[in-house]
Parts: C-alpha cells; structure tokens; sequence
C-alpha cells in the first residue's frame, strides 16, 4: 500500500506537488492520470525517495522507501526508461542491479524472458528502441518480485502488442495482490488497465474515484432539442419532472426522459421540433472537461473541418462529471450515434 499525507513539492517559486493526499490499495491497479506537467513524476519520485518532499510524507507498506530493509523487494519502479548504463547489456544491467540485494542470476533470466527481451539481452542497452527499454525498465522493477509496482508511463514507446501486454501484466500482478500504481495521461489507456483512477492537475487531486464509477457517473446523458416553440416544450417537460436548461434562445438541454419520450411529448403538444438529438459525451471528454484549467502546455484546436478527431476524444463511449463540481466545468457533450469504436491499441502507443 502507498499513504502520501499532505505531500508537496515546490522547485523554486514552481509547485509540482500541492499537498496530495491519497491512499494506492493493493489488490489492483490504480491509474494515476493528468495532462503533461501534472505532477505525476514528481509524486512517483516522492514515492520512490528520489525526490525529497518539501512537505508532507508518503510511505510505502507503512515506512517512507528510504526505510525500507530490501526495497527492491518491495517495490519496483519503472521512472524514466534508459535510465541506464548504456554500454552494459540487458542481461548485464540486470545482472548488476540483482547482486546489490543478493538475487539468484535465476531471476535475471525469468524476468527478461517474462518482459519478452531474451531476443535482445546480451545486446548493448544504448542501441534499444524506447519500446525496448521500456521492457527493460519493467524487467528491473519486477526484478525483486516486488508487492508494489509504480510504472511512470509505462505504454509510451510500446508497440500495440506491448500495450496490451503492459495491460495484462499490470492486472495479473495486482490480481496476485500487489499495489499497481501507473501513470497515464490518457484516460482511454486507464479506463482499460486500472480498476481505481486518481486524477491530479497542477499538483492537485481532482478526482480519486473507482473506474466503475466514473463510467456509471458518465454515463449520464441528455437530449438537445431544437424548437421555434421551445418555451412551451420547456413548460411540458418540466410538468414531467424532466430537466431543463436553455443554453441557446430555441435549443434546450434536456436530462431525465430519452429522446423518443421527449419527441412523443413534443407531438402531443402539437410542437415543432427542429432537432432532436441524445447526447452522449465521452469519458475521454469528461477527462479533459475536468483537467481544462489544470492543462499546462495546450495546443491549438484543430477545427472540425480538418476531420482531425482527436483519437482518444472518441475512445469510450461514455463520459460526464467525475468529482466534486466545484472543480469541474461541464463535460462537454456529443452526439450518441456516429461514437466511434475504442481506440486501438497503435494510437495509444503513438501519442
Ligand atoms: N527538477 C525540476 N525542476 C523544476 N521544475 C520541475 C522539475 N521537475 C518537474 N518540474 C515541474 O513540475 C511540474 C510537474 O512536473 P512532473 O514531471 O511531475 O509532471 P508530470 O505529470 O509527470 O508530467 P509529464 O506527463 O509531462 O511527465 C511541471 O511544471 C514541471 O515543469
């Protein structure tokens, strides 16, 4: 289990960290997810007592990593990929970390063959692929067979088959119990690995939540219908309980009945509809709703003529408010129909 308490971090005048408090279980994977700046390796490094707090504490299994008696044997962290001497092999480097906590050359050689690297092991580290030293940064954490796994982005640079690999691993190991905490900050990537998601934005929590409910929350939809009589359509559908907002002077947003009940009500009432649409938003959308003040380096957005869909904007066909609305500016919303199917594994490697 990973505790961090109030934990903070400031460089100079610039806060990484603004006092997190949060608590990673084990027994399954807990995504870690924010835009590029959140704050997510700054907190891993915390974790790993590579970074010291300037505030706060965290502790894994109870003690701060610094007290650990054998900390390679109770929790592996993948940080930075290529964090390595780059003229050692594979099969050396591990070799090298396994002899500083007295681990059997045995299981130098199950891990490289369980990360899929026994093709490459005796080659030099500095000719890897990044996918490649993403898998050797994963062997070393798995080396002392840890109870507690953080993984810093650890599809970044995978091919669609190490992708889903990185998925099932990290399920496997938190279904033997361990602690899985993994940094993404694609919320496609977590909703199909992580069972929990913490999600951090300039420094801070904004959502701490199961994956679970963040779908059944983003499940929630509305119905947007457009009437020269909407008025009137406002009065009837409200006598229904239903609710109503009027974000345009003929266009209202209607939550509660399905768009077949609203257009049979329209009809009864002899009123003209000019549109009627369900609307669905994603939880890709939800995310970046709830992240859009926290997004510290933003770019342009393309217009829609382009047709340049973000890929994982069409990822889960779900989506809506994640956390306390306070922090939270509303999901924006999509048509249902058209969702496209979820993102394949090759886009999520890609960005
Ligand atoms: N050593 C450092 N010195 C100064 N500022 C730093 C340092 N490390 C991180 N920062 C800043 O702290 C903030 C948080 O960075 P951090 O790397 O933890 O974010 P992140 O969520 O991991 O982002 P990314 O996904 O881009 O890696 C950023 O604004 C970053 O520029």
């Amino acid at each position: 289990m990973i505790e961090a308490h109030g934990l903070a971090k400031r460089y100079g005048s610039k806060t990484a960290v603004d006092h997190v408090t949060f608590t990673v279980q084990p027994g399954r994977v807990t995504g870690f997810l924010g835009p590029n700046g959140a704050g997510k390796s700054t907190t891993m490094r915390m974790i790993m007592g590579l970074d010291k707090p300037t505030a706060g504490t965290v502790t894994v299994n109870g003690r701060p990593y610094a007290k650990l008696a054998r900390p390679l044997a109770e929790v592996g962290a993948l940080l930075e990929a290529k964090a390595v001497h780059s003229g050692r092999s594979a099969f050396n480097h591990l070799r090298a970390l396994a002899a500083t906590h007295a681990i059997p050359t045995q299981r130098v050689l199950d891990v490289i063959e369980l990360t899929g690297l026994e093709s490459v092991a005796k080659k030099r580290v500095g000719g890897f692929s990044l996918g490649m030293g993403q898998r050797l940064g994963i062997a070393a954490a798995l080396l002392g067979d840890p109870q507690t796994l953080i993984l810093d982005e650890p599809v970044n640079g995978l091919d669609p088959e190490g992708v889903i690999w990185v998925r099932n691993l990290a399920k496997h190991l938190a279904s033997e119990g361990r602690t899985v905490f993994l940094s993404s900050h694609l919320m496609s990537e977590v909703a199909l690995t992580a069972d929990h998601v913490i999600v951090i934005g300039r420094g801070r929590i904004l959502a701490d939540t199961s994956v679970e409910d963040l779908i059944a929350a983003s499940e929630r939809k509305h119905v947007r219908v457009r009437s020269p009589q909407a008025g009137d359509l406002a009065a009837l559908l409200k006598e229904k309980d239903a609710q109503v907002t009027a974000p345009e002077a003929d266009v209202l947003e209607v939550t509660g009945p399905d768009a077949a009940s609203v257009g049979e009500l329209a009809a009864a009432g002899r009123i003209v509809l000019h549109e009627l649409t369900p609307i669905q938003s994603t939880l890709e959308e939800a995310y970046m709703s709830l992240t859009a003040d926290a997004v510290e380096y933003r770019s342009e957005n393309l217009s829609d003529d382009a047709g340049a869909e973000p890929a994982d904007l069409a990822a889960a066909a779900v989506g809506a408010h994640l956390t306390d609305p306070s922090t939270t500016a509303p999901a924006a919303g999509r048509p249902a129909t058209g969702t496209a199917p979820a993102t394949s594994s090759q886009e999520v490697s890609d960005r």
